[in-house]
């Protein structure tokens, strides 16, 4: 795999920092290495979402009411892990299914889990009125993301964009194209964006009215599985 670098000069430090910058596809690869080398897939998913909700819980300290907007890919599935920790917390929360029940394995049996909880699961016809929610996780669309918002994801990202409450991001707002960083029209517009173990080029593209503040987690992938 060919590795890439940009260099990112912090403008309140003057720092110049070097930092991994991946595609989706070098993501994909990352993933199998770890995968073979003992930390699962699964395992990944657990590590994501959890370091996404400590994220979250330092930067928004006094929450009380989440909602989680989940696709049905591994990006919902991230956003389930979420969703329970937060639950495990006695927050309260509900997790909207945009596009239905997650289609792959790892989000199918985190969103299981959160049938034991008291978890409000819903569509977006039966939501609350989010206006009443403290922070709004967008686990919509990550790195799977191609093409333009359809109409489901299109008003999905409409109500997030709407929401007093704060927008945390898993990965990559919806509707933002991972490596290209073209944002599709309706995006979600997120204050803080959680990345996974290596920032991917929509991250470089310096789209802060995007994005918000970018903060990049470990998913206790191994270093040489980046090599
Ligand atoms: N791999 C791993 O183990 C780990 C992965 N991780 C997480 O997974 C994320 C990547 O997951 P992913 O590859 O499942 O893709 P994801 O971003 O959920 O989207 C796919 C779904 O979106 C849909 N879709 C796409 N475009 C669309 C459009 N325009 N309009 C409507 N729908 C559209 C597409 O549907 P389709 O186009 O196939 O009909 C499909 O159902 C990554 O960002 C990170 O958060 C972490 O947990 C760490 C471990
Ligand atoms: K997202």
């Amino acid at each position: 795999m060919k590795r890439r670098w940009i260099y990112c000069d912090n403008l309140f430090t003057r720092e110049v920092q070097t930092v991994r910058v991946v595609t989706t596809a070098e993501m994909k690869q990352i993933e199998k290495r770890a995968d073979e080398t003992g930390v699962s897939y699964q395992q990944m998913m657990e590590n994501a979402g959890t370091a996404a909700y400590k994220v979250i819980r330092e930067k928004y300290p006094n929450l009380e009411k989440m909602v989680v907007i989940a696709g049905k890919g591994n990006n919902g599935g991230d956003g389930f892990v979420v969703a329970r920790l937060a639950a495990m917390d006695s927050m309260q929360v509900q997790v909207i299914l945009i596009e239905g029940a997650p289609v792959t394995e790892d989000a199918a049996a985190n969103f299981e889990k959160l049938k034991c909880l008291p978890v409000k699961i819903t569509d977006m016809d039966k939501a609350w009125n989010t206006t009443e929610s403290d922070v709004i996780v967008d686990a919509l669309y990550g790195t799977g993301f191609h093409g333009e918002l359809r109409p489901a994801g299109k008003l999905a990202c409409q109500y997030m964009n709407n929401q007093a409450g704060k927008v945390a991001a898993l990965d990559i707002p919806s509707g933002m194209n991972s490596d290209t960083g073209k944002a599709a029209e309706g995006v979600t517009k997120a204050d803080i964006t959680v990345v996974f173990d290596s920032y991917k080029y929509a991250h470089a593209e310096n789209r802060d009215d995007i994005c918000g503040e970018i903060v990049l987690e470990n998913i206790g992938i191994p270093e040489e599985c980046h090599a």
